[in-house]
């Protein structure tokens, strides 16, 4: 009998172009190898209407994909990083990390074409605390607008007259086939990334030795690594997709290099730290990011935020 895999996604555009990459590139390792999509709403597509950093929970972009695997109805889920919880549910693990797309966030407007140009008081949209706060830092002026939806959704909404500018993550934007909406991409000394964003993960029950097997050679093992060491900041830091912090790593030579911030939502103070470290052990080099930040003071905003050190 062939073997069938059934990936369990998401059913919005982007989560659907990941899925169907994912299994593109399982046919090519596998030519025998039947895949097939299960679909599923999740809690972050129902409540559209709320910021993301007011519904709080975390992984609402994956539990009911976990769900779905936990009782045997698919496979492996495939995720943008970004979304994933630190902490996965027992039994599921991530067994692939896929190579990295462009990591940037995208600067989207139909008027200017940087951050410098924009008028003065000019309304951004954007859903993420820590975009808004790197970008109220350089503009305190700015009027940052709340931005939900799927990706496709929210170029409507800047067409629609009701921003100035927004800011998606260009990896979504190019594999949607957008990359001409995208000015430029924001450097990432001036618009860190989140932890893991521009890299897709599977994930799938630690158990399932021949799935594990048949997802290996999807594997990027460079991606792993710097997406390992910005996870275990973000897991020391205890925060999600949805608090004001960022991390970002590369790889030197033999080393990684971190750099990671948190800062208070209103642009008011960002506290920053980079550090090196050996490839080997990319979560303590997150861990010792996470104590630098937190020592600087960014305790305190986590507090602010009610969000437990
Ligand atoms: N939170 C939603 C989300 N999750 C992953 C991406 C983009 C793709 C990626 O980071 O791989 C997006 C959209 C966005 O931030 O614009």
């Amino acid at each position: 009998m062939t073997k069938t895999i059934r990936i369990a996604t998401r059913k919005s555009p982007l989560a659907l172009w990941q899925a169907e990459e994912v299994a593109r590139q399982l046919k090519l390792h596998h030519p025998d190898l039947e895949v097939q999509l299960v679909t599923m709403t999740t809690q972050g597509d129902i409540i559209l209407d709320t910021p993301l950093a007011k519904i709080g929970g975390k992984g609402l972009f994956v539990k009911e994909l976990e769900t779905g695997m936990l009782e045997g109805r698919a496979d492996i889920a495939v995720h943008s990083m970004k979304d994933v919880p630190m902490q996965l549910p027992d039994g599921l693990h991530l067994s692939v990390i896929m190579q990295r797309e462009d990591p940037t966030d995208a600067f989207v407007s139909n008027t200017v074409s940087s951050l410098d140009e924009l008028p003065q008081y000019a309304k951004v949209g954007t859903c993420s605390l820590r975009r808004q706060t790197q970008l109220v830092e350089k503009r305190p002026d700015i009027k940052i607008l709340n931005l939900r939806g799927n990706v496709n959704s929210r170029l409507a909404k800047l067409d629609n007259g009701d921003y100035d500018a927004i800011i998606l993550a260009s990896a979504g934007l190019i594999r949607l086939g957008f990359e001409d909406r995208i000015k430029h991409g924001i450097s990432v000394e001036q618009s860190l990334p989140a932890a893991g964003q521009g890299a897709v993960g599977i994930e799938c029950r630690s158990d399932d030795e021949e799935v594990n097997a048949l997802l290996a050679p999807l594997h990027d093992d460079k991606t792993a690594t710097r997406v390992y060491a910005e996870r275990a900041l973000n897991t020391r830091l205890n925060g999600g997709c949805q608090a004001p912090i960022g991390g970002f790593a590369t790889l030197q030579g033999n080393d990684i290099h971190l750099s990671g911030l948190i800062g208070f939502p209103d642009g008011s103070k960002i506290y920053r730290c980079e550090k090196t470290g050996p490839q080997a052990d990319p979560e303590s080099l997150g861990i010792a990011v996470a104590e630098d930040l937190l020592a600087q003071g960014g305790d305190e905003i986590l507090k602010q935020l009610g969000i437990d050190t």
